[in-house]
């Protein structure tokens, strides 16, 4: 990281209450709920003519979820305004969260225009699943406070944020952003090193790329992929990673019998690693496998029912800090 010149952020993680969040649709609404339901002072902005609405909409949606997961004092969604204009947007912000369409160039021009017009030395996160922050600081006066923070989908409930600076970002603004986030009740991992699409992206894809392949060739349809998950490993990687979790197919011998046991079997064809071509077969067979699957219900239903499934998850594994635990007990009881 070569940045130098950036100030500091004008106040500490700690002593921020203003948040803007640029992009409003499906993760900038997220992020809007969260940073309402922690107690922040939001405000929103996004060029779409029916943003407004749809950004109020979802975050009504998320409300109850967040209510039953417990308020912040002060948290509520009367504190959000959604301004006209990026520049009113960001005038006196002390925090900024992109998430705008995932372009590149859109990304590098709108990050360069938040720079402009943000107050110096406040801290811009760019939400984007996957671009490394070096490519898209290429065109910003103030390349140093741009940072990476990658949610996971939706922001208000799963609590993971990967970050991470690009070539040009101060080291300070990095610090600051994971501190940021830490406070906001977020659970962050900082990043040493820019990685394509960051650490659970990378693994993600390449469990997704391996079902396409499968819809593709006829091996499995989409309802067996999502229950292989869901029945299987996805019950212990909700509190059990990966590599913990092969350590105890290894018996007493943990990892290590388990790579001398199996590390030889990774290189039988197990895996395809060139990604499948997403030709309109296997597009069309992705869509009617989700539609059979979700059997008429909507994608409302299905947040809904995902929301509470991520509580319950939490709940069931220890992980609803203490306070937010007890006034989700609070709210089951009155419910
Ligand atoms: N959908 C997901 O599961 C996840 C998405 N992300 C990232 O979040 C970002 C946003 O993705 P989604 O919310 O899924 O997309 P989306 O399509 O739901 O929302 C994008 C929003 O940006 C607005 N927009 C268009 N041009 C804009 C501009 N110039 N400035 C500001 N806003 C603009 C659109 O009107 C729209 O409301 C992307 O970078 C994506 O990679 C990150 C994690 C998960
Ligand atoms: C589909 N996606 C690549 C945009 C997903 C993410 O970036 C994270 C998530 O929510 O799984």
């Amino acid at each position: 990281m070569t940045a130098v010149t950036t100030p500091e952020a004008p106040c500490a993680p700690e002593d921020v209450t203003r948040v803007a969040c640029i992009g409003a649709g499906v993760i900038g609404g997220g992020w809007v709920a969260h940073f309402l339901a922690r107690g922040y002072d939001v405000t929103a902005w996004d060029p779409a003519p029916d943003a407004e609405v749809k950004l109020r909409r979802l975050v009504d949606a998320a409300w109850p979820a967040l209510t039953q997961l417990g308020l912040a004092d002060g948290a509520s969604r009367d504190r959000l305004t959604v301004a006209a204009t990026l520049e009113e947007a960001v005038a006196d912000a002390q925090f900024v969260q992109e998430s705008a369409p995932e372009k590149l160039e859109l990304k590098r021009d709108l990050l360069a225009q938040l720079d402009a017009a943000a107050p110096a030395g406040v801290v811009i996160a760019s939400s984007t699943s996957g671009y490394p922050m070096t490519d898209m600081q290429t065109t910003a006066a103030d390349p140093g406070r741009l940072v990476v923070g990658h949610p996971f989908n939706p922001p208000y409930l799963i609590p993971l944020v990967e970050v991470v600076g690009g070539e040009q970002t101060a080291e300070h603004a990095v610090t600051w952003s994971s501190r940021f986030y830490d406070v906001a009740g977020k659970s962050v991992i900082t990043m040493q090193s820019e990685v394509p699409g960051f650490i659970a992206n990378r693994l993600q894809e390449a469990l997704w790329r391996e079902a396409l392949h499968m819809v593709a060739n006829g091996e499995a349809t989409v309802q067996e992929i999502d229950d292989s998950i869901t029945e299987g490993p996805g019950l212990r990687w909700a509190f059990m990673g990966p590599m913990l979790t092969f350590a105890l197919a290894g018996g007493e011998g943990g990892m290590a019998h388990m790579l001398d046991h199996f590390g030889p079997s990774l290189k039988s064809p197990w895996t395809r690693l060139e990604a499948p071509e997403l030709d309109k077969k296997l597009y069309d067979a992705v869509v009617a496998g989700c539609d059979e699957e979700a059997a008429g219900r909507t994608i409302a239903d299905l947040v809904a029912e995902r929301d509470q499934g991520v509580i319950d998850v939490l709940r069931a594994t220890g992980r609803l800090p203490q306070q937010r635990a007890q006034s989700a007990d609070q709210h089951q009881e009155n419910a």
